[in-house]
């Protein structure tokens, strides 16, 4: 899936353009940058939620899901209806693979219980399981670390590397810099002209760290 010239503004004011970038398959790559640089608003063109000012995208005929920031349901839904909302998109369902998220996120014990009842965090790992359970090859997930202790983000780790091996391809926006050095092949730095692109090991240093992140100095 390719992407040339892309800008975009909210009422005139512009988030980004002229970006260019390719989402690798079968790879994961992050999306780094500040606040506000607009990281959503670029899933959100890339997902088809968002109209680009400018530019355009081509997909190729691969499905592709979009997990936002923050999640919310207004109304009573258990965690088990949230769920197979998202199980019953699959033409063929797959039962071992079903057992195997909500045994990975540990989300047995709060099936029959209200979404919106639940942690942050716990919402959190259903939400995950919601995207993970998606028959989409492509997943987008803007910031799928919040809310989530330590325990779960090493989970979620397990899971993005397990569904990388069957062969899905990842877009992730992140602000933990050591998380996306474990599971990233190629980093994106968002900035209001350019998308910088290229792979973990070359762009994760701490000079275009601090270039690109804002911050004066690093430790990696
Ligand atoms: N619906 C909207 N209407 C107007 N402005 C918006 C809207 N959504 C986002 N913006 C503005 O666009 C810019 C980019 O926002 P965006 O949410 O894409 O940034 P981000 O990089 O995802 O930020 P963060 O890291 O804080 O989540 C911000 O200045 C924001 O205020």
């Amino acid at each position: 899936m390719k992407f040339s010239n892309l800008s975009a503004n909210y009422k005139n004011i512009s988030v980004f353009h002229g970006l260019n970038g390719e989402i690798k398959q079968n790879q994961v790559t992050t999306l780094l940058g500040p606040n506000g640089s607009g990281k959503t608003t670029l899933m959100l063109i890339l997902a088809d939620l968002k109209k680009p000012q400018i530019g355009n995208v081509i997909y190729k005929e691969q499905s592709l899901f979009y997990l936002a920031q923050k999640n919310q349901v207004f109304d009573y839904i258990t965690v088990e209806q949230l769920l197979e909302i998202a199980i019953l998109r699959n033409k063929n369902r797959n039962l071992k693979f079903e057992e195997t998220i909500m045994s990975i996120l540990e989300l047995k014990e709060l099936l029959s219980k209200d979404l919106n009842n639940l942690s942050g965090g716990q919402q959190q790992r259903v939400w995950l399981a919601y995207a993970f359970l998606q028959p989409a090859k492509i997943l987008l997930l803007d910031e799928p670390l919040t809310y989530l202790d330590v325990k779960y983000q090493q989970i979620f780790y397990r899971l993005l590397m397990q569904e990388k091996k069957r062969g899905r391809t990842f877009l992730i926006s992140l602000h933990d810099i050591n998380f996306a050095k474990r599971c990233s092949d190629n980093i994106w730095y968002l900035t209001p002209t350019v998308l910088v692109t290229g792979n973990t090991d070359t762009l994760l240093t701490k000079d275009l760290i601090c270039r690109y992140l804002e911050v004066e100095d690093y430790l990696i």
